[in-house]
């Protein structure tokens, strides 16, 4: 853990080195141009070399697909204690999303004219569920569920397989309940490719939405344009902001259950109480050596995990603003001060009670959430991103004579007479 307070000599520098920028590095962005590239030109081939190459698993054009049966009988393998959690987690999660639907609208603007949006649903959707490093049976319900509520008639879900060619029947029963249309179990950038441009078998999709890793996000940017996309959700990461009243053991837990997802996640908190920020780096120590995926948490406690010492709580929220963290966990008694000065969050967690795993299996919003600072610019994945949205405007004699003169005068400064005589016309 590397432990940072703001009396040391190189503060400035290091609380600027929080102000992040999403962005994949220049190896990275070049491995996935070259599988997109191959992906294009070469379909299922392509596809099916790189998950060789990167899975380690060998498919073919048949069995990359799973079938509806095989959809329908993970029901059966997936235990009755897992299907109740997952059932109770899709309630939460479709009825959140049903309450931030948009609805279609319709009104007069000044000149009498009937203006409005309509929403559909988007026809065909890919959702990526990650599956490299553990199932995410959670992110299938945090991604697919949404689709559904938003009436999409086909779902497309990429998720990698296992060497041996098979994929967690959980995470399919999840997929199954969520309401995937249907299953390709292939993964990484290969994966955004062939929903973004099609293959001989996987016809290509509208728009990609889910998280990943660094190349399945990457892949994703790289798509935008041919396809449009949610956000750019990678590695998770949280970040703690306490002031005395937070509970050390609490914060601790919060820290390793991060840590834990291993490779590029990252932990950070940051707190004016200087006891505190002692306490909970000793419950860190305490804590992990209890835990069981120490190959994970070793790497992540060295590398991705930070405890600051701010001046302030105020000097903390801008800190935080700077890291744009996917998970905030605020815990203040000046909660109404402090709240209203984040801005960039994926998620907030309030209070010492709000642990960030209910957010990610449970709650109810989505927990596909942008990081590595892409919060500046990104909000997490919301239902009314798979509704496509279109306006419509309706004139008749009155409106068109009173928009006339408007637009006269624009016609005339840029110089498009035809378009002041498309209007003139009608109001004469
Ligand atoms: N931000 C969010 O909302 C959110 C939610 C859930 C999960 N996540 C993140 O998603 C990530 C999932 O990552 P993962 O790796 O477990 O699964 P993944 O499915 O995203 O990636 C696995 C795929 O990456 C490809 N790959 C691996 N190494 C490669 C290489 N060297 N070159 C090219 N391709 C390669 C492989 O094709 C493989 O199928 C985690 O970092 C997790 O934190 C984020
Ligand atoms: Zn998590």
């Amino acid at each position: 853990m590397k432990i940072i307070r703001h009396t040391d000599p190189t503060w400035q520098e290091t609380a600027a080195a929080l102000n992040r920028r999403a962005e994949a590095s220049d190896a990275v962005q070049e491995v996935v141009s070259g599988v997109i590239k191959e992906v294009r030109a070469r379909g299922n081939a392509a596809v099916l070399e790189f998950t060789e190459r990167f899975d380690g698993a060998q498919l073919t054009a048949e069995s990359m697909a799973i079938s509806q049966d095989e959809l329908a009988g993970s029901w059966n393998l997936a235990g009755p204690d897992l299907l109740q959690s997952l059932i109770a987690s899709h309630r939460n999660v479709f009825s959140f999303a049903q309450k931030s639907l948009r609805q279609n609208w319709s009104g007069t603007n000044e000149q009498g004219a009937q203006v409005g949006e309509v929403y559909h649903p988007f026809e065909r959707v890919g959702c990526y569920v990650p599956g490299g490093s553990a199932p995410l049976v959670s992110t299938a319900i945090m991604t697919v569920t949404l689709a559904s509520a938003a009436g999409v008639p086909e779902i497309v879900v990429c998720t990698p397989c296992g060497k041996d060619g098979t994929v967690n029947p959980g995470l399919l029963a999840a997929l199954k309940l969520a309401g995937a249309t249907e299953v390709y179990k292939i993964g990484g950038a290969q994966a955004i490719a062939a929903m973004a441009y099609g293959t001989e078998t996987i016809r290509p999709v509208a728009k990609i939405f889910g998280p990943g890793n660094s190349f399945v996000v990457e892949a994703k940017r790289q798509a935008f344009g041919v396809v449009s996309i949610d956000l750019l959700p990678g590695p998770s990461e949280v970040l703690i902001l306490a002031d005395r009243t937070g509970n050390a053991s609490f914060i601790a837990a919060d820290i390793l259950a991060q840590a834990e997802h291993g490779k590029d996640s990252q932990a950070g908190f940051i707190t004016d109480d200087a006891a505190l920020l002692d306490k909970v780096a000793a419950e860190v120590d305490r804590q992990c050596a209890k835990l069981s995926r120490q190959a994970q948490l070793r790497p992540v406690l060295e590398k991705g995990v930070f405890l600051l010492l701010a001046p302030s709580l105020e000097e903390g929220a801008r800190l935080v603003n700077a890291y744009a963290p996917e998970h905030l966990t605020l815990i203040t008694e000046r909660e109404s001060d402090i709240l209203p000065l984040i801005r960039t969050a994926g998620a907030i967690f309030l209070g010492n009670d709000s642990p960030v795993a209910v957010g990610d299996f449970l709650a109810g919003p989505s927990h596909t959430l942008p990081t590595g600072g892409a919060g500046k610019s990104f909000p997490g994945l919301t239902v009314d991103m798979f509704q496509r949205r279109t306006s419509i405007i309706r004139l008749d004699k009155a409106s068109v004579t009173l928009s006339e003169p408007i637009v006269r005068s624009f016609a005339t400064v840029e110089g498009l007479d035809a378009h002041g005589e498309s209007v003139a016309i009608r109001a004469r």
